[in-house]
């Protein structure tokens, strides 16, 4: 009744994450979802203006969640600049926080999502007034020569998500404004080549699945005849059980499920992957349309759209479904793994808690400070993005604070604040009361665990930022020594070039001295005067940093 209520006053949480190729239409859909001009395009400062949806309310505006580039500089809100293309953008990840009113008794709007409120209500979806939506939206993906960058950022923030949940649900006193920003639904954009999946989407599904239901959508139907379209699917599908991607199944249990449940399900299998056509323009009825030298489109027309059907999957019939699917079996599962992998630490290794080995396979408070101090720690799902082959190996602590020559203030001092926050910890669990509760060892391992579990989850989170900025440090070094070192290169070309010149000139006053040849000897210097203006131009140039 207390999380019921609680529920109604703040809205159910609901999580929805836009992951593809840029350019396959996302922000479109996500505009059409919601119904709002509130998502700008790409290299457009301005939103779309579209009328405001009553029952949408913006509660957080867009905000930069996560980001990694190699340039340290998130692009995806940078004007197009044609001159800036090859700099790789990264990736970047936003939120939008808003509100969903659900109610009956909500003024009366054409929007899709509040239309579909009734479903909600019947099938069992939402239950309360509203629902606390996130829209969680990837930037940067197949952007990027080496999109690794891209795969693990995203899944490093997916696995925060539960990190954070994992870490309040163990505190013995838990947070009662905690927000849970887990995401529940990924919906996959493809993009309409007409060949199946790429090497890139089956990569990047596999990780997303690993934490959230993941929907492969096609993107831009429109692309397709009918024929092509349902050849298209039908290869998608063959492809997801070829490389046996875990995408979300619209599946049936003959024993559990009643009829009703079982034909929807049948048909949105029947359906699936799922092909979207969106626009930003609307007729004179308010409907958004694809307009076309030939005639226009309604977006929400089955015949050639799946928008209205994802659309009532995902804030009506699937809804409670996926919030189902995402804790009790994603989450469970990564709960089970972790909290496994925190009492599989090897604590015979430290020599000296022997007395807390015997009494629980967890670590104490105690012998955790002890696995970090000896170097120690381990853990095989550590949050730590694994050091690259073609990155250089992670200065040693010393190292940085001794300075080298990858000096770079801004880094160094974010770096080390991390690190002094990383000893700060690590001293609290030092000094903490050892905690060898008397009672059952059932109760001792638990208190254990609770006490120990959100330091380790903060300190790996620690240890990942901190490798990422001193990966981000080591990248700009690089980057600034190659420049240095062409700036000398052609300092040095510079140089000679104009030695040449001098030898030249002094030779040829020379010669005309000698021949008292007067052309020669009037033209000559004057070649060379030129000559030598021009590189101490060049030179010029290059130290003022426009070589
Ligand atoms: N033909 C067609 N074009 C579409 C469709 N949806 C969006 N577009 C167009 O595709 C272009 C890119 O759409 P966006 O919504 O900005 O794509 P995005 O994935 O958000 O791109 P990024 O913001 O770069 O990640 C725009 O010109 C849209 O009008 C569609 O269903 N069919």
């Amino acid at each position: 009744m207390y999380r019921r209520k609680k529920d109604h006053k703040r809205g159910i949480t609901y999580s929805l994450m836009l992951v593809g190729d840029a350019g396959t239409g996302k922000t479109t859909f996500a505009n059409n979802l919601l119904e709002m001009g509130i998502f700008p395009h790409q290299y457009k400062i301005e939103a779309p203006k579209l009328p405001e949806n009553s029952r949408v309310k913006v509660v957080k505006p867009t905000m930069v969640l996560s980001y990694n580039s190699k340039n340290g500089i998130p692009s995806h809100m940078a004007r197009f600049d044609a001159a800036c293309e090859h700099f790789e953008p990264g990736v970047t990840i936003t939120s939008t926080s808003m509100e969903i009113l659900t109610g009956q008794e909500q003024p009366s709007s054409r929007s899709s999502v509040s239309s579909d409120s009734s479903s909600m209500t019947q099938n069992g979806g939402v239950n309360a007034d509203k629902i606390a939506f996130s829209l969680v939206k990837t930037h940067g993906l197949g952007e990027n020569l080496d999109n690794t960058l891209c795969f693990d950022e995203i899944t490093a923030f997916l696995e925060q998500q539960f990190d954070q949940v994992l870490a309040e649900e163990t505190r013995i006193k838990r947070n009662p404004r905690f927000e849970d920003t887990r995401v529940h639904v990924a919906l996959y954009f493809i993009p309409p080549t007409g060949h199946g999946l790429r090497e890139m989407d089956v990569e990047m599904m596999k990780r997303l699945s690993r934490f959230t239901n993941v929907l492969p959508i096609i993107a831009r139907a429109d692309s397709f005849t009918k024929d092509e379209l349902a050849k298209f699917k039908k290869q998608i599908m063959d492809d997801i059980e070829r490389f046996s991607v875990p995408v979300y199944k619209f599946e049936v249990d003959p024993e559990e499920d009643d009829f009703e449940t079982i034909e929807e399900n049948q048909a949105l299998a029947m359906l699936q992957p799922f092909a979207v056509m969106c626009s930003d323009e609307r007729n004179d009825n308010g409907q958004f349309v694809r307009k076309y030298p030939w005639g226009e489109v309604r977006v929400d027309d089955d015949s050639f759209s799946d928008l209205r059907v994802l659309k009532n999957v995902l804030f009506g019939s699937h809804f409670q479904e996926f919030k189902d699917t995402t804790h009790n079996f994603l989450y469970e599962n990564y709960r089970a793994e972790k909290l496994s992998s925190v009492s599989d630490w090897d604590v015979d290794k430290t020599g000296d808690s022997t007395a807390d080995k015997r009494n629980s396979a967890a670590p104490s408070l105690s012998n955790f400070a002890s696995l970090i101090t000896t170097g120690q720690f381990k853990s095989s799902n550590s949050l730590a993005i694994p050091p690259r082959s073609d990155t250089p190996t992670t200065p040693d602590s010393r190292e940085i604070s001794q300075g080298t020559d990858m000096d770079s203030p801004g880094l160094r001092q974010v770096s080390q604040s991390i690190r002094r926050g990383n000893e700060e910890i690590i001293h609290n669990i030092k000094s903490s009361p050892r905690t060898s509760a008397p009672g059952s060892p059932d109760k001792s391992k638990l208190r254990n665990i609770s006490e120990t579990v959100p330091y380790v989850l903060k300190h790996e989170r620690i240890i990942a930022k901190q490798q990422k900025l001193e990966e981000l440090e080591a990248q700009s070094a690089r980057e600034l020594q190659k420049r240095i070192h062409d700036l000398e290169k052609r300092a040095a070309d510079l140089k000679l070039r104009e030695r040449l010149l001098r030898q030249q000139h002094l030779n040829g006053s020379n010669t005309s001295l000698s021949s008292r040849n007067s052309s020669t000897a009037q033209v000559a210097p004057v070649q060379s005067k030129l000559k030598k203006e021009e590189s101490v131009t060049d030179l010029a140039s290059i130290v003022s940093g426009r070589a």
